[in-house]
This record gives structure tokens, C-alpha cells and sequence, in this order.
């Protein structure tokens, strides 16, 4: 699974490349403002913080939700108090976009993350000159030394970097490449099952000064209850807000959790 996605979205970044070529895109990234403290953002108060996702779709559970304005979603989400905004960014299983992402960066000043299966420079640069402040690194899709260069890359853009893991030895090898930024997933991406326990098992191994992200199976205020009290300091939630109702009252209610 992780694998098709990543070669989809390699193979759109290679389409975009055919009329915006590197050189160009690198021109946009370096002219961006730049980039917003994401690590301050994630690890602020005594509360946990939100990174609220725009989703329109994905491979488990299909289509959630249309969003037509994506740059409205994310002012609500803002307007609930969230910390960062998530943009899906992946065309073929989540139906985002880079214009997605450019609308939503115009419509909030929090953080914005890029949330796309990267595998590639050209990915990263694309990412901040649509304005990202953050990128996503998955670490199951990535060989150690490939994680580590893209990090590097990323951070010398002045961006912060999201590291992702699955499983503990995932999440040793985001501490061994440094990873400021470490979540942890808790969907089996083979199954799709959630493992919400998984967070709170890593929780204690996490160093300090090490921003602690618990990603997925949060559909209630206790399950942002259950990662806050396992030492979470920001939780990433799709479903749950793009499914609901009123998505600003929903993430104050996660708030006060
Ligand atoms: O959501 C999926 O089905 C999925 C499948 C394969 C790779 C990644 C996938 N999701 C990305 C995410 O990590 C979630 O969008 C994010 O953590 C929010 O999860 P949720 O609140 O459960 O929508």
C-alpha cells in the first residue's frame, strides 16, 4: 500500500516537473516568507495541541468528505484553536492538492504541514513554495539514509519536519536521524486497524526536547484524553473534523478534553 502510494505520488511530482522544472520551483521556495516555528507551535501550553487535517478521501475508509473550500475548513479549524493545519496533498487515493495547500497557507497564520507520501527533493521544494512550514517523512517508506538526506534538506529550506513511525523500531530510526518532530501513527497501514496503544508504549522513550505527536483513531474527546494523559503534545485528526458537523466546535471540545 505505502509503497503504491508513494510510486503515484512520485510519478505526479514527475508530471509537475515536466512543466515547472526544478530550478524554477527552488526559485519559488527560496522567495517564500519564512517558515513559521511549527516546533513551538506543536509543544505550546499545558494543553495538547491540535494539528487539524483537511481529507477529502483515503484508502481505508474512501470518500469523507467534498470540501469544496478548503481555505474556509482550515479558517474554522483555526478559529477552534487548532495548532497547524494538515493538508492531504495526494491526488489519487485523498484527492488533494498543491492548490489546496497554497489556499489554505493564504486563509490561516498558524503552521501548515504537507502531508504527502515524499520521496524526493523536488517534493519538498514544491511543498515550500506553496508555503509549508512543515513536510511529512514516513519512515516505513524511506531507507535510513534516504530519511536522513530529505530531513536535511528540508530543514536547510528552514522547514520542520514531521518523522513518522509505525512501530518501535520506526521510531528508533526517527530518533537516530534526529527527528525534532516524532508521530506516531496508529493505523496499521496493511490492515488498517488502529493501534491508538502503540503511542503510549513509545510514549516514555521519546527525549526530551522531542515534540511528541500521537497521529490517528481520534474520533472523541476521550481519545484525545487518552494520548494527552500518555504525554502527547499535539494530536493530528482528520476524520473526526472533516466528518463532523461544526469542525470549530469540535476541535474546542478536543481542547477542553
Ligand atoms: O487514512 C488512511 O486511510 C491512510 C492510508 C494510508 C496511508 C495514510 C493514511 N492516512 C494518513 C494519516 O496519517 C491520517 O490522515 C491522519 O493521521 C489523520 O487520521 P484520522 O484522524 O484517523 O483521519
Amino acid at each position: 500500500m505505502l509503497d503504491d502510494l508513494l510510486q503515484g505520488s512520485l510519478e505526479d511530482a514527475a508530471r509537475r516537473r515536466a512543466e515547472a522544472p526544478t530550478v524554477e520551483v527552488e526559485r519559488l521556495a527560496l522567495a517564500q516568507a519564512p517558515a513559521l516555528d511549527a516546533v513551538a507551535a506543536l509543544s505550546r501550553g499545558e494543553q495538547v495541541n491540535i494539528i487539524a487535517e483537511v481529507k477529502r478521501a483515503s484508502p481505508s475508509r474512501g470518500r469523507l468528505a467534498n470540501i469544496p473550500d478548503p481555505a474556509a475548513l482550515a479558517s474554522l479549524y483555526e478559529c477552534g484553536g487548532a495548532a497547524a493545519i494538515s493538508v492531504l496533498t495526494e491526488e489519487r487515493k485523498f484527492l488533494g492538492s498543491l492548490d489546496d495547500l497554497r489556499a489554505v497557507r493564504e486563509a490561516v497564520s498558524i503552521p501548515v504541514l504537507r502531508k504527502e507520501f515524499i520521496g524526493e527533493e523536488y517534493q519538498i521544494l514544491e511543498a515550500r513554495a506553496a508555503g509549508a512550514d512543515l513536510i511529512l517523512l514516513i519512515v516505513a517508506s524511506l531507507e535510513q539514509p534516504l530519511l536522513a538526506r530529505l530531513k536535511t534538506f528540508a530543514e536547510q529550506l528552514g522547514m520542520t519536519v514531521l518523522v513518522e513511525a509505525h512501530t518501535r523500531e520506526e521510531f528508533q530510526r526517527g530518533l537516530d536521524v534526529d527527528a525534532k518532530v516524532l508521530g506516531v501513527n496508529a493505523r496499521d497501514l496493511k490492515t488498517f486497524e488502529m493501534h491508538p496503544e502503540l503511542f503510549g508504549e513509545l510514549a516514555p522513550e521519546y527525549p526530551a526536547g522531542v515534540v511528541r505527536v500521537a497521529e490517528s483513531a481520534v474520533l472523541k474527546p476521550e481519545h484525545v484524553r487518552a494520548y494527552r494523559d500518555a504525554g502527547a503534545d499535539a494530536v493530528l485528526v482528520g476524520e473526526a473534523l472533516v466528518t463532523g458537523d461544526d469542525p470549530e466546535a469540535t476541535i474546542k471540545e478536543f481542547l477542553q478534553a
